[in-house]
């Protein structure tokens, strides 16, 4: 664990309502907000002790490990054992959270059409990601700062997908160097993606890039959809305890007028004046595969894939930036219905609220070839080395017993037949602007 924090009855107390609802079990405080509406025994079960000790009602029907397995990672034991300012950092997105509500819900809103009677005894969840095998179609997604949440940090991380099989895309906002990051870890740099924001001072973009390619990363994820940082009320009204640096940026946090947010104090150096016309320049860069991470609507899909781009995420930065910007999986379905062919020219990966296997199956059968995780993965470093290595093994056996009782055996099988997403349906667009057929636009859209 990263420490446990105290945290007073009084505190508690305070949380006691139906949006905010932090219970006491057996000495841990949990925030259940998001987690009672979905409890298997009932919403009020949970919510009657909102604010208060529920150990006693809970130790009398579930096991006392229950709770630490089922929402591991996946909710807040975070909560007590970061500091207040990582917690912030972490949980919070843009304005009214509408985005990172959205992120989650609309996986719940599809459901899926299981297919029987199809001997599914033996189930493999590995596949391919940019030409390279991997043992479940899971990519750690870039996130800032991982020490705040835990000394072992990024290599944590790094370590656990790496010995699992997975890819970690290791940001530059990252609060090691990437050397760092790597060095310590047995496996081929190959099992590693680099997240790249284009600095205004575009020399410092190249010099770091080539320190990328030395350490052996050959596929580059570009973020483009933070121009400017969201704003994060949570993460602004909280000071920080102390200085902090992410040396790949060159950047600190600090304390100025008008709050303290870690984004947006050390985002200074990111060029908003990049547009498509600089994928020109980028390519000249980067010899290697290049991917596009940010992609809100089919028309910046096709502008990407004809650009020539090996890969594109469907993101809206997990609700960091716009609040009300679309989730990625909304984004697929928008993909699925007006540019469905584009699934088979570019790999196309989703993030934003992905939970549960469940919720990677569903992004499969839709067309995604992997999705990317972020918060979890900082979550679990609460539980130390371990954390991150749980949290694979528990999305590994989620996707595998949802895939047996869908009635797949093999990854390549996922089709869009297998989810009903009729709820969703009319949320996507219905007419867009035709983009242009083969030629890469010149000018910013
Ligand atoms: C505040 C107290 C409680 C907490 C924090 C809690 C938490 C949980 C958790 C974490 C799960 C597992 C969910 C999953 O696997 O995804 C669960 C399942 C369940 N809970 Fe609770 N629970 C509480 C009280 C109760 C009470 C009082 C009842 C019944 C009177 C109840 C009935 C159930 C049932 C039927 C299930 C599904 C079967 C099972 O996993 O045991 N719970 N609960
Ligand atoms: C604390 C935090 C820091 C993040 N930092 C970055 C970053 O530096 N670069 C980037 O491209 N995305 C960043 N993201 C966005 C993630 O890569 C990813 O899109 C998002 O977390 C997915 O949503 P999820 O957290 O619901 O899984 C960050 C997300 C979080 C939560």
């Amino acid at each position: 664990m990263a420490g446990t924090k105290r945290i007073s009855v009084g505190e508690v107390a305070q949380h006691c309502s139906p949006s905010n609802c932090w219970v006491v079990i057996n000495e841990h405080v949990w925030d259940l907000s998001e987690f009672a509406p979905k409890h298997p025994g009932g919403c009020d079960a949970i919510l009657r002790y909102a604010g208060q000790e529920a150990s006693q009602a809970y130790n009398e029907v579930h096991a006392s490990d229950l709770i630490s397995k089922a929402l591991t990672a996946n909710e807040l034991v975070a909560q007590d054992t970061f500091s207040e300012k990582a917690w912030k950092f972490y949980s919070s997105g843009a304005t009214d959270m509408l985005s990172v509500k959205a992120n989650r819900s609309l996986y719940d809103r599809n459901w899926f059409r299981p297919r029987l009677l199809r001997n599914v005894r033996d189930v493999s969840t590995k596949c391919t990601v940019q030409g390279v095998e991997c043992s479940l179609p899971v990519i750690v997604a870039p996130v800032a700062l991982a020490k705040l949440a835990n000394p072992i940090g990024e290599t944590g991380i790094a370590k656990a997908a790496a010995s699992r099989g997975i890819f970690h895309c290791v940001p530059i906002t990252a609060s090691g160097p990437g050397e760092d990051i790597i060095s310590d870890v047995p496996f081929p740099a190959t099992v590693f993606f680099f997240q790249l924001y284009v600095a205004k001072n575009r020399a410092v973009s190249e010099s770091l890039l080539r320190r990328v390619w030395e350490l052996g990363i050959r596929t580059l994820f570009v973020t483009i959809d933070a121009p400017v940082a969201g704003k994060r009320e949570a993460d602004e009204k909280v000071k920080a305890q102390e200085m902090i640096a992410m040396p790949m940026t060159g950047t600190r946090s600090r304390e100025d007028g008008t709050g303290s947010g870690l984004t947006r104090t050390t985002g200074s150096f990111i060029d908003s004046s990049l547009c498509w016309d600089d994928l020109t320049w980028l390519k000249a860069q980067w010899p290697g595969k290049l991917v596009i991470k940010g992609i809100q609507s089919v028309e910046d899909a096709q502008i990407a894939a004809e650009a020539g781009v090996s890969g594109i995420v469907l993101s809206n930065h997990g609700g960091r930036n716009l609040d009300t910007s679309p989730p990625g999986l909304l984004t697929l379905i928008e993909l699925q219905r007006h540019l469905p062919s584009i699934l088979s020219h570019v790999e196309v990966y989703v993030d934003g609220g992905v939970r549960r296997g469940t919720d990677i199956l569903k992004a499969l059968c839709l067309g995604a070839k992997a999705v990317l995780v972020g918060r979890p993965f900082l979550y679990s470093l609460a539980y130390g080395e371990n954390g991150p290595q749980h949290l694979i093994d528990i999305f590994q056996a989620e996707l595998e017993a949802a895939m047996k009782l869908v009635g797949i055996t093999d990854l390549s099988q996922a089709r869009p037949a297998f989810v009903n997403t009729h709820d969703l349906d009319h949320l996507v667009v219905k007419d867009v602007r035709a983009p242009a057929a083969h030629v890469i636009p010149q000018s910013k859209i």
